[in-house]
Parts: structure tokens; C-alpha cells; sequence
């Protein structure tokens, strides 16, 4: 049971005001008390308008379902359609041309172009790794992955494999730092003559120091390496920038239910921005222990030395309006009765922005934001008026916490539908703090499917990525960004690469986001962003900025296109497939997340690919079977059916972990498959088709019934 404790009328759980006034307080030269009274004010004035949204979304749903039904069977007159959603205030008035106005954002973000890596924040393992990410080993992640054809056969190191690598990486300098004669396979040692001498900007015996479309890269020269003992020029490796920034997740890829989980996720971000964070791990049969790296330091060409950071530039996504924590109940209030759990979101806000006072004042070892800034990823706003709750509920942190005005900044995640068909006014709203917009396709795939529900089945879930409303989603997100002034001042960003181990797919199709004008895009993991850097060197992305900005901007008609299948005709075969791969994901999934408290899993599909999972996928799968439910596809018995096989097929997945509880066997008796079930059946009403309302019931019972 949580024990709370009164602080200026607000009932904060007793671990929670531990940690704000033995942790995240000390030293940033606020008081105890007058953060109290601040923080409950700001509830008082936040919460009511939060639930205001909420009710509005609901509403909006309510009249689009109203609409659908009474044209069951008609094709979408588009122009009717259109009509209807301005009348219900869905499309609001496009603001007149104006561009964004932030400043104090850092070059990582505003004018330089590279990979953005995720991170699931209480997971202090990863969440290092994530940090460290700013840097990587292309041979390791050439060696190691499908990158290039074949696979290294051990035990030991597999020269056939090495040789393949090497010449992989030589042919990428060819192109990212060519020589001015000759091949880098063929270089001998010394001072290179590059066709670019500029690029070279540090030399010493041990290494080369590059930059290339902002990037660096390191070349290491190591004659006593087993690589480089065999290498003509001793080249040990070659090391890329590769995640220039990273976004510590307290959203979609973690479990926190209670006052525990959120404040074991915000004491790894304190930890973070104090720059002490440390984490044990057992690997391999050895206990290894992992911290923050230093920057980087060369000595120049021109006699001055090189500093460059260490690691990626740190963002934190904060949890969206919709939830709400027990790790603060509310004071009485006009629209909630006392005792009410706090809006997550504000609570995020206050308390992120607390940890990286740290940072901002200088008191740990590092330097996160040396333009000064907090940077909050928003995710799941719908449309601008969310929006411009957001940016006054910021203004109020910041006067809580005596920063200047705009000192946060927020990255817009463009993941409902309601926001990607007002992107402009969208952005308008927050046009003084914002650092990014980037395309959640994952969501919004979810929130494509919920929003028109009612109006018929939709396609198969892998034919959503060629239907016209994402292409239309894609290319607006781009042209509106460049359109409001975005590049060079803060970042148009793609979506996450969701399959990790498919890094030749990977190589192959993710060159698209920086060549469709992003300076960033997602990747699930350390190695994802060596490889993914390497696109960042063959395309010159504030140059295609400047070509994707004269192209008109893709029609809101597209957008609004709604995936139905029209004239469908799937057989039995087709139906059981898509229902199976959407129950074994959503299972694989939802078991790690309600048992074990694992947010972000990797689960293989029907294929036998393993798939990154978190809550947005999960929304597509559980909406996309309540879809085909809903429209007679798909009946309960079969989706019953579904479930049983896949269930048994989960366990056996997971039949190597010991703290895996089976489902197959348990039916009811497994909170797991009873949540998994519920998504589905339940799935119309959850509120726009979000997962985290019953994952977290389900979560809060499991851990509940631990403690009995
Ligand atoms: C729609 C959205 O919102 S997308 C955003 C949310 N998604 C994410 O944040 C994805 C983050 N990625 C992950 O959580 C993981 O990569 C998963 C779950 C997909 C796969 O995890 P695993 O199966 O454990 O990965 P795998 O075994 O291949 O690799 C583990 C190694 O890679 C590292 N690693 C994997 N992902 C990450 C990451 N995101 N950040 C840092 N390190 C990572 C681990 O630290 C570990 O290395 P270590 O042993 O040296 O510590
Ligand atoms: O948050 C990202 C998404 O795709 O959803
Ligand atoms: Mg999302």
C-alpha cells in the first residue's frame, strides 16, 4: 500500500516527496515549501483544463462514430466529410505563414543531421548504452549484424567476416572522406591527401579525426590490434558520431504504474542529468559495470585542441494528457473528488524539468544542453489546442522553477490524427519552445484505425504503409515543418526502424527519411544508429530541405483518405493469418509488460522476425482485430482461437526465462492473456484506442496481488 503524505494540500506517495526533497531538490536553490505550493498550483490551474481535453476528444469521436454509422455501406463523399470535420471543430483555421521562433536549442538538434536513438528509461543498462551511443564502432556493427551478407562464424574472430567488413567500411570513406588518389583499401599509413583536405581536422599516431556533413568520424590506427596488425595502414576501426541525440523514454517502452516505477524512472533521469548514473550488469560470466563517457579530445591541425561530447545530446519523452498517476492524489477540486489520482503528464513535467536543473546549473560532471535548454518530447497531443495547453503548462514550470521563459523546449510527436491534420497551427501553438516534429507513425497507424472505427474494415495491417493517408502524413509533416521556418532551427524527424535485427533491410530502406528532407529518425538501438549514421554521409539533408520546401504541400484530402478495404474479399487462410499476427504480437508483448514490468520487448511475428513491440504497436494490433471484430471479418471464436494458438506458441518462446508465467495453460488465471483479451474485445471503447489503460490495470493487480 502507497502511504502518502500532505504537501500544500496535494497527497504525495511518501517515496515520491522523498525523492523531490532528498534528491532532485538539493542544490538547485529552490525550497522545499515554495516548490510545494508552486507544484499544487499548478495542478490546480493544469488538471481541470487536462480533463477538458480529454472530454473533447471524446466527444469529437463520438460525433465521427455518429457520422460513419449513418452511412454504413456508402462510399466517403470526401468534400461531406471534410465539411462535417471543420463543423465539429475537428479541422481548425490554418494560421497564416509564420515561422518558429526558439532559440537556445542546441546544434544537434538544430543544424546538424543524424540519428536519433530510444531508450526505455528504467532500464539503467540500456539507458547508458543509449547516452554512450554518440559514438560507435562500424566494424563492430558491420561484424556483428545481417548488415552486409553472411554471418561471422566463431569461435574467435572470423577473418573471411573481418575482411568483408574492413572493405565495407573503406568503400563508405571512399565516398564519405575520398582520398585524392587511390582507395582507402589500398592506403598505406601517414598523412592522408584527401580530394577534401578540410576534412581532416586531427592526427596523432593512434588516430584520425574527420568531419563530414557535420559528422565525425574517427579512423583508429592500432598496430598491435589483431585487426589492425593485418591492416596495410594499422586501421584498428573506424568510429562513427552516430546518436546525435537520444530520447530517454518515460512513455511507450516502459511500465510504470505507481509512485515506485515512476520514481525509480525519474531518479535515473536525475542520475542522468548529474551525470552519475551507474549500472552492474552480469554479461557473458562476468560482472561489468557501466557510466557516463567523457567527451572526446584531440589536438587540432591547427594547434588548438578538439573537444568534442561524448554523448548523445539527451531528450526525455514525457507520458501524454490521458493518464493519470497515484503517485499523487489531488486536493478537492471542481471536476475531480478528492483523492483523485494527478495527471501524469504534469507530473512529468514538473519533475523532469526539476532533474535537469542539474544539468542546467552546472552541478554534476557533465554538460547536457550547452545551449541551456530542457528538452521534453510531447507525445500523443491532439492538435493545437493540446498543444497550447502544453506550452502554458511549461510557461508555469518554468516560473516554478525560476527558468527563463522557453528554457524548455518541446518536440511535437505528429501521432494523431487530429495534429497531422493541423500540423501548421499545431506547431503555431508552441512556435516559441519548439525543437522537433517527428512522424510517430506507429501511434498514428493506431489512431488512423480508431478514429474511423465505425466506417468500415480496415486493410491488412502490413498494407498500411502504402495507403495513401501516410504518404500524404509523411510528405505534409515535411513540407509544413520546412514550410513554419524548422530547418536549421530545430529537427523534422521519421519514425523507428522496428525490426532490430534486420540491419540490411534497415541499410537499404531508412537512406528514404534523410532523403525525404528529416535531419533525424528513430532507431531501437546502439547499433541501429552506427549503421543508419552512415546515410547521413551519402545524403546532404539541408540540401534536399532546401528542394522538398519548394514543392507544394500534399493535399489534407489525401490525409484524410480513411485505409478501408474496400471490396475485400480475404479467404479464410488470409483472415486466420493476420488475426494470428496480430495475436501473437499483442501477446508477446502484453505478457512481459503486466508480468515483468517490460515496456519494450522484442517479439518474433508469424515470419519469425522479431519485431520491436511497445504501447503504439500494440495499439495497432489490438485495434486492428477490434476493427475486423467490429465489421464481422473476424468473429469472437476465431479470435478466441487466435489467442489459444498463439498463447501456446508464446510460451514455448519463452520457455528459457524463469521469471516467464505461462499463459496457455492458465487462460483466466493469467492477468497477462486476460489484459491481452481485453485490448481486443474491449478495444472500441478504450479511449482512442490507447493500450495503457488497461495494461496498467492489469499491471497494478499483478504487482498488487506480489505484495498479498
Ligand atoms: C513507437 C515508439 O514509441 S518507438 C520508441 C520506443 N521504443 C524503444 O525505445 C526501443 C528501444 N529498444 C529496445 O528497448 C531494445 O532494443 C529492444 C527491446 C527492441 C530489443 O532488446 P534486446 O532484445 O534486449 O536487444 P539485443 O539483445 O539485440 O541487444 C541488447 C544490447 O543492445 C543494447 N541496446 C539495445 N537497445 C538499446 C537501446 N535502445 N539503447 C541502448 N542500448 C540498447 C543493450 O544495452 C544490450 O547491450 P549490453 O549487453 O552491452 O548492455
Ligand atoms: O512514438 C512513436 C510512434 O511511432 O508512435
Ligand atoms: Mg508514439
Amino acid at each position: 500500500m502507497t502511504s502518502y503524505v500532505d504537501r500544500a494540500g496535494l497527497s504525495v506517495a511518501a517515496e515520491l516527496a522523498a525523492f523531490i526533497e532528498d534528491s532532485a531538490l538539493p542544490g538547485t536553490g529552490l525550497a522545499v515549501d515554495a516548490f510545494w505550493i508552486g507544484a499544487a498550483d499548478i495542478f490546480a490551474r493544469f488538471a481541470p483544463e487536462n480533463a477538458a481535453l480529454l472530454a473533447k476528444r471524446d466527444r469529437l469521436q463520438v460525433a465521427i462514430d455518429e457520422w460513419h454509422q449513418a452511412r454504413v455501406g456508402k462510399p466517403i463523399d470526401a468534400e461531406a466529410y471534410q465539411a462535417f470535420l471543420r463543423e465539429i471543430g475537428y479541422l481548425v483555421e490554418e494560421p497564416e505563414p509564420f515561422q518558429i521562433n526558439s532559440s537556445g536549442i542546441d546544434a544537434e538538434i538544430a543544424t546538424l543531421a543524424g540519428p536519433q536513438l530510444v531508450v526505455p528509461i528504467l532500464n539503467a543498462r540500456f539507458l547508458l548504452n543509449a547516452a554512450n551511443a554518440r559514438w560507435g564502432s562500424l566494424y563492430d556493427a558491420l561484424y556483428g549484424t545481417d548488415a552486409i551478407p553472411g554471418i561471422a562464424t566463431g569461435p574467435g574472430y572470423d577473418a573471411a567476416r573481418g575482411a568483408q567488413v574492413i572493405a565495407w567500411a573503406k568503400d563508405f570513406l571512399d565516398k564519405a572522406v575520398p582520398l585524392a588518389d587511390g582507395k582507402w583499401a589500398d592506403w598505406g599509413g601517414g598523412t592522408p591527401h584527401l580530394a577534401d583536405p578540410g576534412q581532416l581536422l586531427a592526427q596523432d599516431e593512434n588516430r584520425l579525426l574527420f568531419r563530414h556533413n557535420g559528422l565525425h568520424i574517427e579512423v583508429v590506427i592500432d598496430r598491435s590490434h589483431p585487426i589492425g596488425r593485418d591492416d596495410p595502414a594499422g586501421i584498428a576501426d573506424v568510429i562513427l558520431e552516430s546518436a546525435l541525440t537520444a530520447i530517454c523514454d518515460l512513455e511507450d517502452s516502459i511500465a510504470a504504474v505507481d509512485a515506485e516505477d515512476k520514481v525509480a524512472a525519474y531518479a535515473n533521469w536525475l542520475g542522468l542529468m548529474r551525470g552519475d548514473l551507474e549500472a552492474s550488469f552480469a554479461k557473458g560470466g562476468k560482472t561489468l559495470s557501466r557510466k557516463l563517457d567523457g567527451d572526446r579530445r584531440y589536438n587540432g591541425l591547427n594547434g588548438e585542441e578538439i573537444v568534442l561530447p561524448g554523448r548523445s545530446l539527451l531528450l526525455v519523452r514525457n507520458v501524454g494528457h490521458l493518464m493519470t498517476t497515484p503517485a499523487l492524489r489531488l486536493p478537492d477540486g471542481r471536476e475531480a473528488p478528492e483523492g483523485s489520482e494527478a495527471p501524469e503528464g504534469i507530473l512529468d513535467g514538473i519533475v523532469t524539468s526539476l532533474c535537469a536543473m542539474h544539468d542546467l546549473k552546472g552541478l554534476g560532471q557533465f554538460r547536457n544542453s550547452r545551449a541551456g535548454s530542457i528538452y521534453i518530447v510531447k507525445p500523443k497531443m491532439h492538435g493545437p489546442e493540446e498543444a497550447a495547453v502544453t506550452d502554458r503548462l511549461f510557461d508555469a514550470i518554468e516560473d516554478l522553477l525560476g527558468l527563463s521563459r522557453h528554457t524548455i523546449k518541446v518536440g511535437v510527436m505528429d501521432e494523431e490524427r487530429r495534429t497531422s491534420a493541423n500540423l501548421a497551427a499545431t506547431i503555431h501553438a508552441v512556435r516559441n519552445r519548439l525543437m522537433f516534429i517527428n512522424t510517430g507513425f506507429l501511434d498514428r497507424t493506431g489512431d488512423e484505425i480508431h478514429t474511423s472505427m465505425r466506417a468500415g474494415p480496415m486493410v491488412r495491417k502490413a498494407e498500411m504503409k502504402a495507403s495513401d493517408w501516410i504518404a500524404a502524413y509523411e510528405d505534409r509533416n515535411v513540407q509544413i515543418g520546412l514550410a513554419c521556418g524548422l530547418s536549421g532551427r530545430a529537427q523534422i524527424g521519421k519514425g523507428m526502424w522496428a525490426a532490430p535485427d534486420r540491419m540490411a533491410d534497415m541499410l537499404a530502406q531508412k537512406i528514404g527519411h534523410p532523403m525525404s528532407g528529416a535531419n533525424t529518425a528513430w532507431v531501437p538501438s546502439p547499433t541501429a544508429a552506427t549503421l543508419h549514421a552512415t546515410h547521413y554521409h551519402q545524403v546532404d539533408v539541408f540540401d534536399r530541405q532546401k528542394t522538398r520546401a519548394a514543392e507544394p504541400i500534399a493535399p489534407l484530402a489525401k490525409l484524410l483518405t480513411v485505409p478501408l478495404a474496400h471490396g475485400h474479399n480475404w479467404s479464410e487462410e488470409e483472415v486466420r493469418e493476420e488475426l494470428a499476427n496480430n495475436a501473437q504480437g499483442i501477446l508477446g508483448y502484453v505478457v512481459r509488460w503486466v508480468d515483468q514490468g517490460i515496456g519494450c520487448s522484442k517479439v518474433p511475428d508469424i515470419h519469425d522476425v522479431g519485431l520491436m513491440e511497445d504501447r503504439a504497436t500494440l495499439r495497432i494490433s489490438s485495434q486492428h482485430i477490434a476493427n475486423w471484430l467490429l465489421h464481422g471479418i473476424a468473429d469472437d471464436a476465431q479470435v478466441d482461437e487466435a489467442f489459444g494458438t498463439m498463447a501456446a506458441k508464446v510460451d514455448a518462446q519463452n520457455a528459457g526465462d524463469p521469471a516467464y508465467r505461462p499463459m496457455a495453460d492458465a487462460g483466466a488465471d493469467s492477468l497477462a492473456y486476460r489484459a491481452a483479451r481485453a485490448l481486443v474485445f474491449e478495444g472500441i471503447e478504450q479511449p482512442n484506442g490507447y493500450t495503457e489503460p488497461l495494461l496498467h490495470a492489469f499491471r497494478q493487480r499483478l504487482k498488487a496481488e506480489l505484495v498479498d
